[in-house]
This record gives C-alpha cells, structure tokens and sequence, in this order.
C-alpha cells in the first residue's frame, strides 16, 4: 500500500524576515509567512491531498502555519501531534546573530560549515543567555536532552526514532500525514527518507510554506523524490534560503 506524506516548512518568520540565526528561539510568522502558509493549504485541497493527521514542532512558527494552511483546506479538525524532536536544529550561540554580519566576521567556510555541514554544530549557548530555552516550561521533561547547539547529524538522531516510533505508524495505518517543521529538521528527515548522503546533503535547501509530497510504503521507503506541489516557486524558495546572508 503507498501512503501519502506531506512536509511543510513554516512560513516566512519574523527572523527570517530580518536574517538572523533562529533555531529554538520561537519567533511568529511574518504576514508573509501568514499568506504562504494559507497558500500551502489551498495547495493542498487543490491537489486532492488532504491531511488524516498532523504532527508538528512545538515551536509557534511551524503550529501556526499548520493552523493557516489547515484552515484553507478546511481540515482544522484532524487529529494533532507535536513533539520538540521535530523543532528546529538548536543553533547554538549563532541564535540571535544576523547572517550577513556573521558571514562577514567569520568568512564564507566557517559561515558555510555552520549552516550546511553534517556534523560540525556551532558553538554551545550559554543557559543565561537571553535566546537559551533553558527556563522554557515546554521543555521542562525534556532536560538531560535539551540540547544547547546540534549539527544536522544530531538532529538525525533526535528525529528518526520520532519518524519511526510516531509518524510512520500513522502513514502505514493508512493516514495521509501532515508535518509542519523546519528547514533542517526537515533537512534530516528528507536527507533519512531518500537516502542523501552526509556530503550532498549540504545542496539541499527547504523553502518556506512549499508543501512536499511522497509517497510511503509500508517500510517508510519513499517511491521516488519528493514532489513540490508548486516546483517553479519552491524552486525560487530554495534558491533564497541558499543565498542567505549574502
Ligand atoms: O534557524 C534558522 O535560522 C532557519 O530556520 C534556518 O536557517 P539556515 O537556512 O541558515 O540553516
């Protein structure tokens, strides 16, 4: 039996709007963000792909566009999942700090080893700093596990026990399931289901608000790459996230 499978990067946030390093800090979507997320929806009930169920980050960007975009494909009543292994890779100390300004002081390689290599997070944040989750109450079960930075490996690890343990039960029992995420933890479930290795995975960036679609067997294996339901704006989407900072 082939399931259906939807991915979904939040919308345009507030800090994507102004450039700057997010992660776990959970900041809101732009009215941008807003109108992609609705579009995503529409995109959707155009497509005939509706959602059975959802599953989300915890982090309000990615609940809000789930929201948006269930709102327009009127299906606002399925059942919801959120769970934190699905949130944003945690960027460390980068959190707060614009791209471009970054880019400058550290230099192309160091910025670009940050942002897109497989297993060199930034370095760890601070607990006092004013953009460290270390008082946030959503947290709170979590705390031998709250990460302080992560490379895309350690989202890797955090992430496909959640996939396996959470959502493919979903998919194989015959529900078409929504994921509302993030660019890299969306990075490391793409880079999981089609098998990309550690080194090409830096080329692959996820543009906000585009739906992605597979198709799942049984064992979680995708039939083929996933397919945006608008490739030409995706396309323009991933290009922008690519030239962040420049
Ligand atoms: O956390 C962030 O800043 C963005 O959501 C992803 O940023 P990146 O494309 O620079 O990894």
């Amino acid at each position: 039996m082939t399931n259906m499978l939807i991915l979904l990067r939040h919308g345009q946030s507030e800090w994507n709007e102004k450039n700057l390093f997010t992660g776990w800090v959970d900041v809101r979507l732009t009215e941008r963000g807003r109108s992609e997320a609705a579009r995503a929806g529409a995109l959707l009930a155009e497509s005939g792909v509706l959602p059975d169920v959802l599953h989300t980050s915890v982090l309000s960007r990615a609940i809000q566009t789930a929201h948006l975009a269930l709102d327009s494909a009127d299906r606002l009543w399925i059942p919801v999942r959120r769970s934190w292994r699905l949130n944003e890779r945690h960027y460390g100390a980068l959190q707060g700090l614009d791209k471009a300004e970054t880019l400058q002081q550290y230099g192309e390689a160091q910025f670009m080893e940050w942002r897109r290599s497989f297993d060199t997070p930034p370095p760890a944040l601070d607990d006092a700093s004013e953009w460290s989750q270390a008082a946030d109450p959503r947290y709170a079960g979590i705390d031998g596990e709250r990460p302080r930075t992560e490379c895309l490996k350690d989202v890797v690890e955090r992430l496909v026990p959640y996939w396996e343990q959470e959502i493919l039960p979903d998919l194989t029992g015959g529900s078409t399931v929504l994921v509302t995420a993030h660019g890299n933890s969306l990075r490391a479930l793409v880079k999981h289901l089609e098998g990309i290795s550690d080194a090409d995975i830096a080329g692959l960036n996820i543009p906000t608000g585009m739906p992605l679609v597979y198709e799942v067997d049984d064992r979680g294996t995708p039939s083929g790459p996933g397919r945006y339901l608008d490739p030409e704006a995706a396309a323009a989407g991933a290009a922008a996230v690519a030239a962040q900072g420049r």
